[in-house]
């Protein structure tokens, strides 16, 4: 068999994306150098972002596997450096494509990123759960998702995926989110302390900076949905998102009982106080099934009902009940193993309603309903 070129070496390499940054590590200038022996052989120098990024094993998985199947390499070798201070300002500038600093792309007109901010009126009531379900669900679908953990009181996302310990790999003041499994890119309010365990006091502005940060000096690609887990309430956060992501559309999550109920409503009036559109509600822990197919309602019964009609007549637009998720052990054990149902255990009656949530949202047009065009605050609540 004849000796491989190097533009089939070439070609082959332009298959292999950065798991991070997923784009070809040859568009990212990552191959430092290809030699093919006569022999067959091919070495390959490949740059690394950062020394000790957690995916090299990654890379040079998938580095080796491309190579391999061009006609006549008998065999890969592969070498990793790291790129110095100039090519990864270099890099930098290939990612941000001529775009300012510190710019929210999915803040900007035009953007096709849909961008759900999922709030609550309270903790505990399945924000996070539904979150990276949902985020999941809509993966499967073949869409390009990434989550903000925005939660300074919970940040419980990057556990519920199996990331907790993963640190983001920075390019200069650009930061790559975390990929998950499933394809998520997610980057957590956790993962800007300096320390896992830190306890994170801030206030409005340092809220304010971490939000900007987490949206605009993140490198998110292009983006089909975003989504966006707040902090329970209707504190800093919430008015900070407002202001930045106005086109943010809000999902909220409330539990069956009526007093959550009327926190959650409070919690859907803030974000239209912030001129964003409250697209649905989402009932959480709605029932129990026993093996015998009798439902118990363990938290009541009524309150996503009721938070959709109050909302609805307050804001004089429809607001739906998108859904309704059973209460499901596994659930809660796909979250507290980094497994999330809707992989873990697609079937599931949880899995099977969270599905059907995220099939609702991405059947949704983007239509001028969608958009919102106010940017200040106003009082009409
Ligand atoms: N439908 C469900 N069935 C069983 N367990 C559930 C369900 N929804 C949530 N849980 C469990 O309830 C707990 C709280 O859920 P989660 O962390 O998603 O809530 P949250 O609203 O994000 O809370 P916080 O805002 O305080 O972080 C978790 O242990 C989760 O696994």
């Amino acid at each position: 068999m004849s000796t491989p070129t190097l533009e089939q070496v070439n070609a082959a390499l332009a298959t292999v994306n950065d798991p991070e940054i997923k784009r070809p590590i040859t568009d990212l200038n990552m191959v430092d150098s290809v030699v093919i022996g006569e022999d067959g052989h091919v070495a390959v120098v490949v740059l690394l972002t950062v020394a000790g990024c957690p995916l090299k094993d990654t890379i040079t998985r998938d580095v080796t596997a491309a190579v391999s199947k061009v006609p006549g390499v008998t065999g890969v070798s592969l070498d990793l450096g790291v790129m110095t201070a100039e090519q990864r300002a270099g890099l930098q500038e290939v990612l941000r494509n001529g775009q300012a600093q510190r710019e929210i792309p999915f803040a900007k007109p035009g953007s096709l990123t849909k961008v759900y901010a999922i709030a609550s009126g309270k903790g505990g009531v399945g924000k996070s759960s539904l979150t990276v379900n949902l985020a999941l669900a809509l993966a499967k679908q073949g869409l390009k998702v990434g989550i903000v953990d925005a939660d300074i009181y919970g940040h419980s996302i990057p556990a519920m995926l199996g990331i907790a310990d993963t640190r983001p790999t920075q390019v200069e003041d650009l930061i790559m989110p975390v990929p998950t499994a499933s394809g998520v890119s997610v980057i957590s309010i956790g993962m800007l302390k300096p320390k896992r365990d830190q306890v994170v006091a801030w206030r409005g502005p340092m809220l304010d900076r971490a939000l900007v940060q987490m949206l605009a000096d993140v490198y998110w690609g292009d983006l089909d949905a975003l989504l966006l887990d707040l902090p329970p309430g209707t504190g800093d956060i919430a008015i900070s998102l407002g202001q930045h992501l106005p086109n943010a559309e809000v999902i909220v999550v409330t539990t069956p009982q009526e007093a959550a109920a009327e926190v959650a409503e409070r919690a859907g009036t803030m974000a239209s106080m912030m001129h964003q559109r409250v697209i649905g509600v989402v009932e959480n822990m709605s029932w129990m099934e026993l093996p015998s197919g009798e439902r118990i309602e363990v938290f009541g019964s009524g309150g996503g009902e009721r938070v959709a009609e109050t909302l609805s007549q307050r804001f004089g637009y429809n607001v739906r009940l998108l859904g309704q998720i059973p209460l499901d052990p596994s659930l809660r054990e796909g979250g507290d193993s980094g497994k999330p149902i809707v992989d873990s255990d697609p079937t599931s009656a949880a899995a099977v309603a969270i599905t059907k949530i995220a099939d609702d949202l991405s059947g949704r047009g983007r239509g001028l309903a969608g958009l919102q065009l106010g940017l200040t605050p106003s009082s009409k609540f």
